[in-house]
């Protein structure tokens, strides 16, 4: 891996401020219909305000109507050097919608994102890569993105050539890879250069069994190099096992945010799961008895 910089004269924060986003959806939308019913499930569906900030690009003549997906509403967060925040939720709460808010993919329509450091956003492997160059290419392309020099360059394209194993492939367009060699190269390149803030969906760890071992170990390192985490997840044990603090999304609103076993623990309980003994043996007498109720 590329060695990492002295953070420490430029401490991390993020913080979020009554953050506010929209998706205004067009009559014949790309978008999956399980998002769609859930959004209306959930009530967040509505119709579009003529005129309004949030109306996004240019109306389609063609369509009929058009909606507005409310799918965060007064986001407040403030994070500092050393807080691992996971975000959980159901299906449509908004956890991706945040993530990629965090990310920059994303323009609120209102309130205000404030980030210091380094970021990195491991959302998808094939994120930002040209299928058309090859993957030495692509490497180098990254490296130029975040302005490494010659020699971080080098060590860059060693770190990520021996991480991804593609042999040959390395100097064949992207194009002609296997699934699997896209997600290595991916992987590789995406976890090579330590940020300050990291931000990780849970899609990001998914792969074959083999590569997870070696992957494990080159991502964990990436979390322990980061002064921040933000990673969204529907596995209560992975949030367990990374996070010291849970932000429960619902609904796009703030439903809980406190240390990881509460917030979890209040998460479990609510949605009908079970507490592991360990937890059940801590949890809240009181709380326990209301969900028992
Ligand atoms: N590209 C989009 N266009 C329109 N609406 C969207 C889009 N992406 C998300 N939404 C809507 O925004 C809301 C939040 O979705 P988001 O994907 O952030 O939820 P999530 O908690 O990550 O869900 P999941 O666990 O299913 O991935 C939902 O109501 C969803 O329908």
């Amino acid at each position: 891996m590329t060695p990492e910089p002295d953070f420490a004269a430029r401490p991390a924060f993020l913080r979020i401020e009554n953050l506010a986003l929209d998706f205004p959806i067009y009559h014949g939308g790309a978008r999956s219909l399980k998002k769609t019913m859930l959004s209306v499930a959930s009530g967040r569906l509505g119709p579009a305000r003529a005129g309004s900030a949030s109306s996004g690009p240019a109306a389609n003549p063609a369509a009929t109507s058009r909606v507005v997906v409310q799918a965060l509403r007064d986001i407040n967060l403030s994070l500092g050097p050393g807080d691992r925040l996971g975000i959980v939720g159901h299906n449509g709460a908004g956890k991706s919608s945040l993530l990629r808010v965090m990310a920059g993919i994303y323009e609120p329509v209102a309130g205000r994102i404030h980030v210091n450091g380094t970021l990195n956003a491991l959302l998808d492997p094939n994120l930002g890569m040209n299928m058309e160059l090859t993957g030495r290419e692509n490497i180098v392309l990254r490296g130029r993105y975040s302005a490494l020099g010659s020699v971080a360059m080098r060590q860059l394209e060693q770190d990520v050539e021996d991480f991804a194993a593609l042999g040959a492939f390395l100097d064949m367009p992207v194009r002609t890879y296997s699934a699997g060699m896209v997600v290595r190269l991916g992987f590789g390149m995406a976890t090579a250069i330590a940020p300050q803030v990291l931000l990780m969906d849970e899609w990001f760890m998914a792969g074959d069994s083999t590569f997870q071992g070696k992957a494990r170990a080159r991502l964990e390192s990436v979390v322990r190099g980061a002064e921040i985490l933000v990673l969204t997840s529907h596995s209560i044990p992975v949030v367990r096992q990374w996070c010291t603090r849970v932000l429960w999304l619902e609904g796009g609103r703030m439903r809980a945010d406190g240390p990881a076993d509460e917030v979890l623990d209040q998460y479990t309980l609510a949605t009908g799961g079970k507490l592991p003994p360990e937890r059940l043996a801590a949890a809240d007498p009181e709380l326990l008895a209301k969900l028992a109720g």
